[in-house]
């Protein structure tokens, strides 16, 4: 039998970089990240050696435009030549881990093996002299992204780091220029223990601040209020007043979450900006902090979470959930704090971010209880807070939806009836567990044929007197699928009130999404809506004998007008519950108003006759 032939596998090293530059990396600027980091771990590992050692990160910008080099130096380990092959020279292969060791612990920020490739993407060249701090020649590198490189013992001893040397390559002028740099370095490098200085002609400043006390023990952030609110202010571009800090049990993770000055959507993407080992890891984590602390903006560092290979992006694992519930749990724990010693505060912040506080509230009882007498309500005695509301009601009315709201609003209000609307979200549901939170209170689902319990019904007599102009009345609005009933309720001011069933609900909805939806789906909620008018999916339109429109209107001498009457009357009822009016309803809207513009024209040039001499 043959045997085989074994090879090895070749890398071809331009097709990695199209890789990397094209699918892992987000921006070719990430070469100054995988920069800082190497010098970073460079000074880390020296320290293992002389743990009093002070490290600095240094970069020089230098020329203009395609002209431009930059220069990055740190005096961190260094590498020996058998260190330059090993790791230099074989992609995937790293200094910072054992052999098995991608996902394990160490005190390194690098671990791929990849990053100085990224370089490739601004640079033809990378340049690299080396001093081991272990001893041994002073060596230069060079690489090129074909995949050959060269090894030289230099003449003159360096002292002990690295300096890496890049050129700009066409089109890549921007990642030179002074101002994009400085800005990048900040962003990324922030946190880094390390000053790092940077030079452009004859100026040379300290691009990142020293590492504030508070970052370490962000309990201690309260005393720097200032600095702390200033610090948010330059890394995330918005001036913030409040902040929390944020802290795991463990301190191996913690931040200062930002809380946002303006009320945000629900559905607003959360931006949170992670740094790992002290590196920028992602300034748009979503999942780093739970969903209903949305009304902040967290800056979080953290040594336990596990980067993916771009750096931009960390694993999602029960690491992280941990993590998520700890920080949470700081978020909460200071608002319950405040519920007791910082009232006012704690106000301020439920005004503004009551959706964040009720979807906290929904999930987490005790909360609810601390704070619930804060959270504002809409309700048919206005937007209140809840504590407002229950001064003078322990049963409270709420409906399940805008819908029922609405039919019920005018009608409760004029009976002083307490109803909370429950349309919108968490609403109804943090009505319903209210008494178990507090007793005394008793709250109560409340439907709207319950209110309409409330109207009189016209006596015998007057249901004969008007039953004629009842049908006469009903038959205009079977068009609209809409009932009539006659009865009479408070306010008097109100001449008549519409309500929809659920079918009627339904169908209303289709035939509004009907009017504006493109022909093939309109055939489709066609189809459906048919099945719902088979149902007999009619409104009612409560009209009210206590008004004194609807009384002249149902007198026998104004029977010419009774049909456009009512169905303004309709119409004016859709408008005051607020529902959205379809093209019929809204052509019975205008010509209503026109026929009204002309009675009144005519009735003027008709006394304008009479005053004629
Ligand atoms: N400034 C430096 N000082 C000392 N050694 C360095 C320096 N820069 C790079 N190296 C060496 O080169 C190796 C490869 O660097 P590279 O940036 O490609 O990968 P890494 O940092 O090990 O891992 P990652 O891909 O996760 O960043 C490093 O493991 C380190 O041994």
């Amino acid at each position: 039998m043959n045997q085989p032939d074994n090879y090895r596998f070749q890398v071809d090293l331009s097709g990695m970089i199209n890789i990397l530059s094209n699918h892992l990396y987000s921006s070719p600027k990430v070469f100054l990240r995988e920069l800082l980091q190497n010098a970073v771990d460079a000074v880390t590992a020296r320290k293992v050696l002389e743990p009093d050692f002070k490290g600095r990160v240094h970069i020089e910008l230098a020329g203009t435009g395609s002209g431009a080099t930059l220069m990055i130096e740190d005096n961190g380990i260094g590498l020996t030549k058998e260190e330059v092959h090993q790791f230099l020279a074989m992609i995937g292969q790293s200094s910072k881990r054992g052999k098995d060791l991608i996902m394990g612990e160490t005190s390194f920020i690098g671990r791929f093996g990849i990053g100085l490739l990224s370089c490739f993407m601004i640079s033809d060249e990378i340049v690299m002299l080396t001093q081991s701090a272990q001893g041994g020649p002073s060596l230069e590198w060079k690489g090129k992204p074909d995949g050959t490189y060269s090894i030289r013992e230099l003449a003159t001893e360096l002292s002990p780091g690295t300096k890496v040397y890049l050129r700009c390559k066409p089109d890549c002028e921007i990642y030179y220029e002074p101002q994009n740099v400085e800005k990048w370095i900040y962003d990324y490098g922030a946190l880094l223990p390390h000053p790092i200085t940077l030079r452009t002609g004859q100026f040379e400043k300290v691009v990142n601040p020293a590492s504030p006390e508070w970052i370490a023990q962000p309990e201690l952030a309260r005393g720097y209020r200032n600095e702390v609110l200033q610090f948010g202010e330059r890394l995330l571009g918005e001036r913030f007043r409040d902040f929390i800090p944020l802290q795991t049990s463990s301190g191996r993770t913690g931040g200062i979450a930002y809380v946002l000055p303006q009320a945000v959507n629900l559905h607003a993407k959360k931006k949170h900006r992670v740094y790992l080992k002290q590196m920028l890891v992602s300034d748009k984590a979503e999942n780093i902090l739970p969903d209903w602390a949305f009304f902040v903006k967290g800056v979080i560092w953290s040594d336990e979470l596990q980067p993916t290979a771009s750096r931009e992006h960390f694993y999602e694992n029960d690491r992280l959930e941990e993590v998520r519930a700890e920080l949470g749990e700081s978020i909460r724990g200071e608002l319950i704090r405040m519920a007791e010693y910082d009232p006012d505060r704690l106000r301020h912040m439920i005004r503004l971010h009551a959706l964040s506080m009720k979807a906290l509230a929904v999930a987490d009882e005790n909360f609810y209880r601390m704070i619930h007498r804060w959270l504002p309500f809409e309700s048919t005695y206005g937007r209140r807070e809840l504590g407002e509301l229950l001064e003078d009601n322990q049963n409270i009315y709420f409906t399940l939806t805008l819908d029922e709201y609405r039919q019920i609003t005018h009608v409760a209000s004029a009976q002083s009836l307490l109803v909370v609307n429950g349309g919108y979200i968490y609403d109804a549901e943090l009505m319903e567990s209210l008494p178990a939170i507090n007793p005394e209170i008793r709250t109560e689902r409340l439907l709207p044929e319950d209110v309409s319990l409330a109207f009189t019904d016209i006596t015998a007599e007057e249901r004969m007197k008007y039953f004629e102009l009842t049908r006469l009345a009903d038959a205009a609005l079977r068009r609209f699928r809409c009932r009539i009933q006659l009865k009479r309720f408070k306010p008097a001011e109100l001449p008549a009130l519409f309500t929809l069933s659920k079918e009627s609900s339904e169908l209303r909805s289709l035939e509004v999404a009907e009017e504006v939806s493109p022909d093939a789906l309109s055939s489709v909620l066609n189809s459906l809506g048919s099945i719902l008018k088979l149902e007999g999916a009619y409104s009612t339109l409560y009209m009210n004998l206590d008004n004194p429109v609807v009384t002249r209107t149902f007198m026998p001498a104004n029977s010419r007008i009774f049909v456009n009457t009512v169905e303004m009357l309709y119409v004016h009822a859709l408008m005051l519950g607020q529902y959205p009016l379809n093209k019929q309803e809204m052509d019975v809207m205008n010509q209503g108003v026109l026929r009204l513009i002309q009675a009144g024209l005519a009735a003027d040039t008709h006394r304008g006759d009479e005053d004629q001499p």
